[in-house]
Parts: structure tokens; sequence; C-alpha cells
């Protein structure tokens, strides 16, 4: 009799799901609604310091609405950034760790209370380790740019990525975010430090665009994806925090230009301005709009949707009703 694997898979996750699986929503919009001030050089990561239950209750709120995958609160949490903050290298490792430990006590809490209600329709759900993008951290809008400046190669961004990457491996998520990468080189450097260090858990890499052709930076989506194509530790790649109406075609080219599974978790289409640090009015959408896309996106071939900034567990309840037909 052969032993029952403790882990499941992505891809099984996206086959419960009955073929395209729900990414939760906005986790620092959340925090937001319930009056964290993220207004921080580490932003929602602030609240690992400040507010660990608050970061809980959102998973749990995320779970509830029908999230197969949790995206975890440290985007934006980094050991440079703790350090800055006064924190020594032991303190911002475990901060990254435990970034990992809420979401997966949320998820092993609500999948033990489901017991009581057997005949429930949730899945059980994935934490996936957000890495934010070096962008991310340098909290200048250049996540939505790619303009990292003539001084950032290869080896910056490695040596960015690397010890948190490792710490968060350690930390025992399902899976790995990359998220908002806006360009090819970093999209390099990622796949570079997966090889180097020989990580075992599959990975997402999910780009930024503003124009729905290209990455952030112009480059072509054909030569950011040629790159991770030739990965195996990369199991997934699409887009994150881009505005909805630009999804549509996106996923038609990435179907295109890989065999991987495509996420798709976009913002709500507000835009955000890097320098003044708020969220400008733009072309948005609400949580019914979402309903019409996440069955497009799906049946254009996305196998992973959810939403990203300014969407709420409300978003990610309507597109779990209409991609699995329930109200979770
Ligand atoms: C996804 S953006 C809205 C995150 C915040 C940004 N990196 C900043 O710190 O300004
Ligand atoms: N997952 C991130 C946002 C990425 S743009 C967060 O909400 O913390
Ligand atoms: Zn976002």
């Amino acid at each position: 009799m052969g032993l029952k694997k403790a882990t499941t898979s992505l891809e099984e996750v996206i086959e419960k799901a009955g073929g395209c699986a729900v990414v939760d929503g906005g986790f620092a919009t959340q925090l937001e609604r319930h009056g964290a001030a993220i207004n921080d050089p580490l932003w929602s990561a602030v609240c690992l310091i400040k507010d660990p239950d608050l970061i809980k209750r959102v998973h749990l709120e995320y779970l509830e609405a029908g999230a197969d995958v949790l995206v975890t609160s440290s985007y934006q949490a980094t050991i440079p950034g703790f350090l800055s903050r006064g924190l020594s290298i032991e303190e911002g490792e475990l901060l990254l760790k435990k970034s990992v430990k809420l979401a997966v006590e949320a998820r092993n809490s609500f999948w033990d209370a489901l017991k009581l209600t057997p005949e429930h329709q949730y899945n059980r759900a994935l934490v996936a380790a957000s890495i934010g993008s070096y962008g991310a951290y340098l909290a200048d809008g250049s996540e939505y740019s790619g303009c990292y400046g003539p001084k950032v190669n290869v080896d910056k961004l490695k040596d960015f990525h690397r010890r948190r990457l490792q710490v968060l491996v350690e930390a025992g998520p399902d899976l790995l975010a990359f998220e908002t990468i806006p360009n090819k080189l970093e999209a390099q450097a990622c796949v570079e430090l997966l090889e180097e260090e020989n990580i075992q858990i599959p990975s997402w890499i999910c780009f930024t665009s503003v124009d729905g052709e290209n990455a952030p930076s112009g480059e072509s989506f054909k030569e950011c994806l040629g790159i991770i194509n030739k990965s195996n530790k990369i199991h997934a790649v699409g887009i994150n925090c881009a505005p909805p109406h630009l999804i549509q075609s996106l996923i038609c080219k990435f179907k295109e230009l890989t065999n991987k599974a495509i996420v798709v978790y976009p913002n709500s289409g507000e835009i955000w301005d890097g320098k003044a640090k708020r969220w400008l009015p733009a072309k948005s959408f609400d949580d019914d709009n979402f309903e019409c896309f996440a069955t497009s996106w799906r049946d254009a071939g996305a196998k992973l949707i959810g939403g990203c900034c300014r969407t709420t567990p409300s978003t990610v309840q309507v597109i779990s009703k209409a991609l699995k037909g329930n109200s979770c």
C-alpha cells in the first residue's frame, strides 16, 4: 500500500476546483478596510509587526469567500526593509517565516472546522509565499514601470531575492508566488535563483502590464516567457495587478507563448501613483464585472483566477461562484 501524499500540488488543486482554481484577492486592500495603516515602506507587511492577528483574519475571510490559494503577507517584507526599521536580521527572518505560518494556520483551522459540515464545497487551499518584485521594495512605483536604472543587473536582483527566498522556503509554503515582475531582467534573476538554490517548491511568476501588450519595461512577453519556459521550477505564469480590461487578450497572447498554466489576478483598474502613494481613480471595475470576466478568462485558458489590489473577499466570492457554480 502506497503512502498517502501529505501535500497537494498546484495541478491537483486546479483539477479539484473543476479546471480553474480561485486565487484570493487584494490582501493589502482588505487590511486597509479593517483600518490598518499601511502607508509605510513595508506596506502590507507592516502588519506582520503591528497586527499579525489581522493578517490571519484577512486570510480567513478569503478562504470563506472561496479562495483555493492564499497569497501570504510577505509581498513587501524584505530583510533590508526590516533592517531599516531597526530590526535585526534574525527578527526579520522570523517575520518572514511568520507570514507563511499565519497563512498555514488560517488554512488549517478553516479546513479543520469544515469537518463539521461534510457537505461543504470548499477545497483545501494552498499557501503561496508572496515574493514581491525589487520595485515593490523600492516603493517608488517601479513595479509598474520596470525602470530599475542602469546600475541594477541580474546579480544585484539575485542578491536582493536570495535570502528572503531561502527563508520563505524553510517556512514550508506550498507554492512561491513571484508578484508584479515588471521586466525581463527580474524574470531572469528569479529563474536563475530557483535553479541555483535548487528550490523544490513550485513557483508562479506574474508580470504587471500597463499597455496590455508588453511588460511595463516595454520588453515583449515573448522574450520574458522565453526565459520562463526553459525552467521546470515554474509551474504557472501570468499577470497580476494590471487592469482587468487588459487580461483577456493577455491570456490569449500567453496561450501562444507558453504551455505552462496561466494565472491572472488583476487589480480593480485603478492606477497606483507611486509618488503620492495612493490609488488614482481610473476606469475601474466592480465585483459584478468579475462574474463575466472570470468565465471569459477561464474559457480563454486561464487555470488560476483571482483579484489583486482594490479587490476584496466579495470579489473573490463572485469569482468562485462564477467558476464553481456555488456560493462557498
Ligand atoms: C502593489 S503597490 C500598490 C504596493 C506599494 C508600493 N510598492 C509602495 O510601497 O509604494
Ligand atoms: N499581494 C500583495 C499585492 C501585490 S500587488 C498584497 O496585497 O500584499
Ligand atoms: Zn496588487
